[in-house]
């Protein structure tokens, strides 16, 4: 069973960071995400706010819903994920140091970490 220390929990989203690492110098013609590089950290930012208020909508109908609108939050939280490590990538970031945080964060717990904090 993995650990929180285990590293390469998530193979696809490694090779996802690699496609999205080569897209920031490919042709914005022929691919949607060298697209996104193209026109900039303003319109990234922009598809990302635009699924966020998405995935929320379809978690709203997902709450007491059927199995379609379940399924409906799944795609809508997977177009979050993907636009915001686009958004990582145009930073010269990725999953990994998203999740080396939350490896660090793992089994502690919120109220105890907000009460250490200095005010
Ligand atoms: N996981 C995804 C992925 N998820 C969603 N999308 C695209 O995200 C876009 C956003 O959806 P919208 O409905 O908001 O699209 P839209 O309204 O046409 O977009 P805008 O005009 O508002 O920008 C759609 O074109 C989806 O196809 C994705 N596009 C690419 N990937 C991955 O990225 C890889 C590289 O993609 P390309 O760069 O296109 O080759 C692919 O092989 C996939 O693994």
């Amino acid at each position: 069973m993995n650990t929180p220390s285990t590293p390469n929990r998530a193979p696809v989203l490694d090779a996802l960071a690699e496609v999205l690492k080569q897209r920031r110098s490919a042709s914005p013609d022929n691919s949607y995400v060298a697209s996104l590089h193209h026109k900039g950290l303003n319109k990234i930012l922009e598809k990302v706010g635009e699924e966020a208020t998405e995935t929320l909508l379809a978690a709203k109908d997902a709450e007491h819903g059927s199995e379609a609108q379940r399924q409906a939050l799944i795609a809508e939280t997977a177009d979050l994920w993907f636009h915001s490590l686009v958004m990582l990538s145009h930073l010269e970031l990725d999953h990994q140091d998203v999740l080396n945080e939350l490896a660090r964060r793992f089994g502690i717990s919120g109220h105890d970490e907000k009460a250490a904090r200095t005010p």
